[in-house]
């Protein structure tokens, strides 16, 4: 067992190394002249409110510990006992090794844990518990949810148009945005599709800054961002976050950045202003980025020559991969985790650990003053329906296997249809093949709606995404998706449902035709809208397809013609299920299309025979003659009415069971 460093070291790193730093870092920022000394406040004694500093985000943290709960196995702790702070204009730097609690730090900070977490701990914006107003703090997440059939400049200029308010015009929108574009370097790339998978668009580090763009397009106070750089080679790396840090002092604002970050080069690390560097979950060093060298210096892991610092820290305490640190710490002969136990105890019991918090209470001292933030506002709830549902419908158009694919295969499947059921004439044989004929396309070709549920589950992220950063309403976001997909359920509906109605020669008339389609688009939408439900639940391609799948499979089974209604068992599969099922209301009603008014003669038997349509509804498919066929298609518009507002609900309540 190693022991601690000697007590020269430590003492050294304290009255010299890190107090030292510490000491210039306070009378540089009391020099700063502040507008509020002559009111007679106190605040020259700390001096860090600055004129523009009155305008930024003090982010403070204390004794913050998240764990997460495993059920009978207890709890396990992810964060312990962190203490820190965030001001504006500087840009401060989470590292760790991969798993430490960085991206749960983070969304601590930004206030999105998961709701199986448990957090403790004060964090304060402005010295006080609050809410930011919306557009003053944004979060990059690490994960680049992006439409991927709009171009770089569409990406931004839509986004522009829903988080902008009213007030500004659209060409003043369209010029945020473009500046936007120019400011993150994507100038060159602006009329490129973003591309995901099967289409190449634009790489992976262009895509990082698309996302950055969207984000910080309100000119947020305070940015979290989730490893910007992961997936780029150095210099794009450097490229990026040296743009990010840029926007820390900019259009005279001074913004605070927070970023967690995996293995930054020297030059990304010199642009940091702070460094909270954690170890499963607790602090091993928290201060001014340009001390940490020091720091590890003084604890007796001095950083070797030529190398780069940051990768010096994340080797001394990535514990993963041990065997391999002990031979690359050869020498010093200590195991990674006694190097970090030494490194806690080292960060513990020096100077800097006592100032934190220190530091912390002067912020929230000082800026208990504040007024809360001006409201930002958004643009009104018609523009994001009117925007999104324009966006929505660009998507739908340019993505292939949304609805292109599916009309292709629907045309292909009637023209099947309309040459194995050709001119089946009006006999009494008849009856069989049309009811036949219509169970096959109110069953399948509506089953065949969850082939879009990858698409449906790609809008979800993206939804997700700009959901959880305040972008739009959410009632904008269900309104709009209904609105555009309608016109391609139309066309689904009509070009292979004309098909499959004329070729085999089902009952004559427009109006019998014009109900026939507007039920099997009414039943397109209502799987659609399931199949959404199901998307906001399962948010997984396999799992999706497989649970919806599960849904139509029983519906179908007891949509009353595999087995008759009377013949269905009760309860369960005949109230409620029978009930519930819109295959009822679909065959019902287009039985009844075809049926109801006609006379079937058969010669067969010995002779003449006549059969009702109305007997035919009764006496076979035991069809409810209660109501009308116009009953059965209003039950279905009334279900995708209702599957929608039920999507609404479930994401709302999402909502609400975040913390
Ligand atoms: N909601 C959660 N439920 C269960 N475990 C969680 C949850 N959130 C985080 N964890 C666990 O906490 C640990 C830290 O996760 P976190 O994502 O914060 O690490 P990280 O440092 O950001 O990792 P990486 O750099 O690889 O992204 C991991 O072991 C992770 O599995």
């Amino acid at each position: 067992m190693a022991s601690l460093p000697p007590h020269s070291a430590l003492q050294t790193l304290t009255d010299h190394g890190i107090n030292t730093t510490l000491e210039m870092e306070t009378i540089k920022k009391i020099t700063v002249p502040n507008k509020r000394e002559g009111a007679g406040s106190n605040m020259k004694e700390f001096g860090t409110v600055t004129e523009q500093d009155d305008d930024g985000v003090f982010l403070t943290w204390k004794d913050l510990s998240v764990t997460v709960s495993k059920g009978k196995r207890g709890a396990k702790s992810i964060l312990k006992d962190l203490t820190g702070y965030a001001r504006p204009g500087e840009l401060l730097a989470i590292m760790g090794p991969s798993g430490c609690g960085k991206s749960t730090l983070l969304d601590a900070l930004a206030g999105r844990l998961d709701s199986n977490t448990r957090q403790t701990g004060e964090i304060l914006i402005n010295g006080r518990k609050q809410v930011l107003a919306y557009g003053t703090s944004a979060y990059v997440t690490q994960d680049d949810a992006l439409m991927t059939t709009l171009t770089v400049r569409e990406a931004v200029c839509y986004s522009a148009q829903l988080q902008l308010p009213d007030s500004m015009s659209k060409s003043e929108k369209k010029e945020r945005a473009d500046m936007t574009i120019r400011e993150m370097g994507l100038q060159d790339a602006m009329n490129t599709r973003i591309g995901g998978w099967g289409v190449k668009g634009i790489s992976g580090g262009q895509k990082r800054r698309v996302s950055i763009c969207i984000e910080i397009l309100t000119r947020p106070k305070l940015l979290f961002l989730d490893e910007p750089t992961s997936g780029l080679d150095s210099a794009a790396s450097f490229y990026v976050m040296s743009r990010i840090a840029r926007l820390g002092q900019r259009d005279g604002i001074e913004r605070t950045i927070v970023a967690s970050i995996h293995q930054p080069s020297s030059e990304v690390f010199q642009l940091f202003h702070n460094l909270c560097l954690l170890s499963s979950g607790r602090a091993v060093y928290f201060g001014p980025a340009s001390a940490a060298n020091q720091f590890f210096a003084l604890s007796g892991f001095p950083c070797p020559t030529l190398q780069n610092p940051s990768d010096h820290f994340l080797k001394t305490i990535n514990k993963d991969f041990e065997k391999d640190i002990e031979e690359g710490l050869a020498g010093s002969a200590i195991s990674t985790e006694e190097a970090i136990e030494i490194l806690v105890e080292s960060y513990i019991s020096s100077d800097r650990f006592q100032q934190v918090p220190k530091q912390v209470a002067e912020i929230c001292k000082l800026q208990d003053h504040r007024e809360s933030d001006t409201k930002r506002s958004h643009a009104s709830f018609l523009t994001q329906c009117h925007v999104l549902t324009r966006r929505s419908f660009v998507n739908m158009y340019r993505d292939l296997g949304y609805y292109w694919l599916r009309l292709a295969i629907y045309i292909a499947l009637a023209i099947g249809l309309g040459t194995v059921f050709f001119n089946i004439g009006h006999g009494y044989d008849s009856i069989q093949a049309r009811v036949s004929l219509i169970i096959f396309i109110a069953s399948f070709l509506t089953f065949m709606a969850i082939g879009g549920f990858p698409s449906f589950v790609e809008d979800m992220k993206i939804f997700e995404r700009e959901r959880l950063n305040g972008h739009y309403d959410t009632g904008a976001f269900v309104i709009s998706n209904t609105l555009s997909a309608v016109p391609y359920l139309l066309l689904v509906s009509v070009i292979p449902g004309a098909i499959a109605y004329y070729l085999p020669g089902l009952r004559n008339g427009p109006e019998y035709f014009l109900y026939f389609v507007s039920s099997l688009f009414a039943c397109m939408m209502v799987v659609e809208s399931q199949m959404m439900i199901v998307a906001s639940i399962v948010p997984n391609y396999l799992m999706g397809i497989i649970a919806g799948a599960g849904i139509q499979g029983l519906m179908l089974l007891v949509g009353g013609f595999f087995r008759l209604p009377n013949d269905l068992p009760k309860p369960f599969w005949k109230y409620p299920l029978y009930e519930v099922a819109f295959h009822k209301y679909a065959y019902q009603g287009m039985f009844k299309n075809e049926f109801e008014g006609t006379i079937f003669h058969s010669n067969k038997d010995g002779g003449p025979h006549i059969i009702t349509g109305e007997e035919i509804l009764r006496d076979t498919w035991q069809a409810d003659m209660s109501y009308s066929k116009w009953g059965d298609i209003t039950v279905l518009l009334g279900m995708i009415a209702f599957y929608r507002l039920l999507f609404l609900l479930i994401v709302k309540l999402t909502e609400k069971v975040r913390p």
